[in-house]
């Protein structure tokens, strides 16, 4: 069963629930990487503003196609209560994401907002079929906690797969 997991991160928090979540179900991983080089500083003063207005970041790769996978994972950073421009940028550049089996993540300091709802929103807009959502705050990854409820959905779509 093949999964593409897809994120975006500046500080490497979402990017070791990826990397996580690629140990655990296997799956190919897809940095996403946002083309204005944020400063510490500029991901408050500019990122964050243009996460809130829903903004699409000039991204790399510019175009992400999923058509030979079976299930995709997209985490994203939380910026001031919603995703990051770079993820809803590469929402749009997905291929062959209609009629997929999707699930979605985030990493926060503890105040998600709207993210995943936006995220499975926005997804959903472009045909996939969301199953499942997961939070995840930088304080329990740094504690070490378990990514078990991603890993767990990911599985159990797998297992719907097959059968
Ligand atoms: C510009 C900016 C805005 C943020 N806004 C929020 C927020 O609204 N709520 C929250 O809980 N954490 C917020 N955070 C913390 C990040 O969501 C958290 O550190 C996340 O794990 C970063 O992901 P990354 O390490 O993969 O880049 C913000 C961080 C940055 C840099």
């Amino acid at each position: 069963m093949a999964v593409c997991i897809i994120y975006h991160s500046e500080t490497g928090n979402t990017r070791t629930v990826a990397e996580r979540l690629s140990a655990e179900v296997g799956g190919d991983l897809v940095a996403v990487r946002d083309l204005a080089g944020y400063s510490k500083v500029g991901m408050y003063l500019r990122g964050a503003p243009r996460a809130l207005r829903g903004e699409l970041a000039r991204i790399e790769p510019a175009v992400i196609d999923v058509s030979g996978y079976d299930i995709v994972a997209l985490g994203t950073p939380v910026w001031a209560g919603n995703p990051t421009p770079a993820v809803n940028a590469a929402i749009g550049a997905l291929v062959g994401i209609e009629g997929k089996a999707a699930v979605v993540f985030c990493t926060s300091g503890g105040m998600p907002g709207k993210t995943l709802e936006a995220v499975t929103a926005m997804l959903s807009n472009r045909g996939a079929d969301v199953r499942g959502a997961v939070s995840f705050t930088v304080q329990d990854l740094r504690q070490g906690a378990p990514i078990d409820a991603l890993a767990d959905l990911v599985r159990q779509l797998e297992k719907e797969k097959v059968v």
